[in-house]
């Protein structure tokens, strides 16, 4: 008997003691995001939800997006959002959400990082947006992982040309880091990838979680994962809100499909947690309070920080849960609640109305 023989017939015997046959179904994909949560929920000493408060704002969110009929169609009407409904967009989306992150800066808000494009000024996410249409109409071909490893080509000043801030504003936070990210990815594409983001999508046969298990196997700028309380938590904030934006984006289908999307959490940023707050489902510690209304830093990685992100994704979980009691026939997953607080809270810092700041911690993982 050969070897080889030897090895597969240990390997059988192993595998049938172990009480796994070939015919048995895989298992499906998860993440480690919402068991996280509820372990950082748990173990929370500054952040706390408010029973009340949620159950309220479920009741008020349920009657917000019925009103407005908020649905998956909704991420393409946004003015900057890609309109096409192929590879373009998505490798759009993936550079889009590899460099979505931390925006803000402390100067008075005249000076923060903002692009003018089509005749409006856009801070926060939507510059990064508006940079990266503004790029494309130059002609640059910027949404291509093949040209950000072509470092003769595209070198960094060229990026800083891109992401160039419009008159009169901060540069964009984290510049470097982001160029990082870019080329770290790139790289990643080209050697294991085929240089598209589409071979990501394929490999991961149509599982939202396997995507993001792949997507933060292989992309350490995306791997978002901490240490709390002793143990390893995982928020893969930019990884989920990656599939969740092709899945909004493609509404379901082609590049956009998912078998398991509910299984995608809230993104944990800072401006949910803002509105949480602003709307009764959080509540901090006095000292927490005090700390974020000084706009004070929080330290990446500081307990408060956890506690912050995680509380946030077992609220919206949370949220979800109670919409679904008390309306049965709703399909609103987390995803869709995220967006909906997401731009709820951008109406608000809009007509100047924010109740709290946001937390300030600069870090790319958000
Ligand atoms: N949880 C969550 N975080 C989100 C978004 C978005 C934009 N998503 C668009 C797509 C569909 C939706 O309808 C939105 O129109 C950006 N961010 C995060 O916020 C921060 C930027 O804040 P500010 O500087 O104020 O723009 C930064 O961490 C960024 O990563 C979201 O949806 N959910």
């Amino acid at each position: 008997m050969s070897d080889d023989e030897v090895d597969l017939d240990l390997l059988e015997l192993l595998r049938k003691s172990m009480g796994i046959d070939d015919n048995s179904p895989p298992r499906p994909a998860k993440t480690r995001v919402l068991e996280d949560a509820e372990y950082i929920y748990d173990n929370s000493t500054d952040v706390a939800l408010d029973m009340r408060g949620t159950k309220a704002a479920a009741a008020s969110l349920w009657t917000l997006t019925q009103e407005k009929q908020y649905s998956t169609r909704d991420w393409s009407k946004h003015e900057l959002h890609p309109k096409a409904k192929d590879e373009t967009t998505v490798d759009f989306i993936f550079l889009m959400d590899l460099l979505n992150f931390c925006f803000w800066s402390d100067g008075a808000p005249l000076e923060q990082y903002a692009v003018e494009y089509h005749g409006k000024k856009w801070t926060g996410y939507w510059s990064l947006v508006a940079a990266i249409q503004r790029a494309l109409d130059e002609g640059i071909s910027i949404t291509s992982p093949n040209f950000w490893v072509m470092e003769g080509e595209c070198t960094d000043e060229l990026l800083q040309h891109v992401f160039r801030a419009s008159a009169n504003s901060m540069p964009m936070p984290l510049l470097g880091d982001r160029i990082y990210c870019l080329r770290e990815a790139g790289y990643v594409l080209r050697d294991h990838f085929d240089g598209s983001f589409t071979t990501c999508i394929e490999q991961s046969k149509g599982s939202a979680a396997a995507l993001v298990n792949l997507i933060v196997d292989n992309f350490p700028c995306l791997d978002d994962r901490h240490r709390f309380e002793g143990t390893t938590v995982h928020f893969h904030k930019r990884a989920q809100i990656l599939v969740a934006d092709l899945w909004a984006c493609f509404e379901g289908e082609s590049y956009g499909y998912f078998h398991d999307i509910d299984q995608i959490t809230m993104f944990a940023d800072y401006r949910i947690p803002q509105m949480l707050h602003s709307v009764g489902c959080l509540q901090y510690s006095p000292p927490l309070e005090s700390h974020i209304r000084q706009k004070r830093i929080i330290e990446n990685g500081h307990p408060w920080e956890i506690q912050l992100r995680g509380c946030s994704v077992w609220c919206v979980e949370l949220l979800k849960r109670e919409i679904q009691r008390q309306h049965p026939e709703t399909h609103l997953n987390a995803i869709l609640i995220d967006f909906f607080l997401y731009d709820s809270m951008k109406e608000m810092e809009t007509k100047g109305h924010e109740c709290i700041p946001h937390h300030r911690t600069r870090s790319i993982w958000y």
